[in-house]
C-alpha cells in the first residue's frame, strides 16, 4: 500500500516555511491506519519488545494499537505537569520550538526491553529525549518506528546506534 497517498501536507503550518505532515487523512482511514499499525508489530515482534514507549500525542496514537497487537503494555511520555506521580524529566528541541518531556518513574522496570513510537522523525529532538527517560529507567531501548521520516533534517544521525523503522520518507 502506498502509505503517502493518505499524507496531507500543510503549507506554512503551524509557523511560516513548515511543511506540516499530517497523518490525520491516514488514520482516519481504517485499511491504511491498520496497514501501517501493523508493518510495525511485524517489525516490533522481531524485537522481543516488553512495553511500548511513546511522546505525547502523536506518539499515542502509533504506540498504542501496537501495544494492544503485541499484548504489552504502553507508557506515555508527556509535556511536563501532565503526569500526577513522580516522573523524570528531560529538555529538548524540536523543529518549531522547545519542551520538557516527563515520564512516571516506574513507567519502565530495568532490563525492559522498549519499542519507541511515533508518527514523524524531524530533528530527532524528541525521540533523543524520549530515549534519555528510558534509559534513565534502566530500560533498553531495542527499536523505534516512525510513520514518517523528514530526512533533510538528518534526526537519523542524532539517534545513531538504535535501531529505527520508517515507513515513509521525505
Ligand atoms: O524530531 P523532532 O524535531 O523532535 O520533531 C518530531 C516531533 O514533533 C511532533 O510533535 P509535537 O511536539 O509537535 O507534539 P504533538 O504530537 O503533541 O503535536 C511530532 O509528533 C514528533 O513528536
Ligand atoms: N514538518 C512536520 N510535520 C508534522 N509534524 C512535525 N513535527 C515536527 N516537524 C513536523
Amino acid at each position: 500500500m502506498d502509505l503517502k497517498k493518505f499524507v496531507t501536507i500543510v503549507e506554512d503550518w503551524p509557523k511560516p516555511g513548515i511543511k506540516f505532515k499530517d497523518i490525520t487523512t491516514l488514520m482516519d482511514n481504517g485499511e491504511a491506519y491498520r496497514y501501517a499499525t501493523d508493518r510495525i508489530v511485524d517489525y516490533a515482534k522481531q524485537r522481543n519488545i516488553d512495553i511500548v514507549v511513546g511522546p505525547e500525542a502523536r506518539g499515542f496514537i502509533i504506540g498504542c494499537p501496537v501495544a494492544y497487537s503485541l499484548g504489552v503494555g504502553f507508557a506515555p511520555v508527556r509535556k511536563e505537569g501532565k503526569l500526577p506521580r513522580e516522573t523524570v524529566k528531560v529538555n529538548y528541541g524540536l523543529e518549531y520550538g522547545s519542551d520538557v518531556l516527563t515520564i512516571h518513574k516506574d513507567a519502565i522496570k530495568p532490563g525492559q526491553r522498549v519499542l519507541i513510537t511515533d508518527d514523524l522523525l524531524a530533528t530527532g529532538g524528541t525521540i533523543d529525549a524520549t530515549i534519555k527517560l528510558v534509559e534513565q529507567l534502566g530500560g533498553v531501548v531495542a527499536g523505534i518506528a516512525f510513520l514518517i521520516e523528514l530526512t533533510y533534517l538528518d534526526g537519523r544521525n542524532k539517534l545513531d546506534g538504535y535501531d529505527i523503522l520508517t515507513l515513509m520518507e521525505y
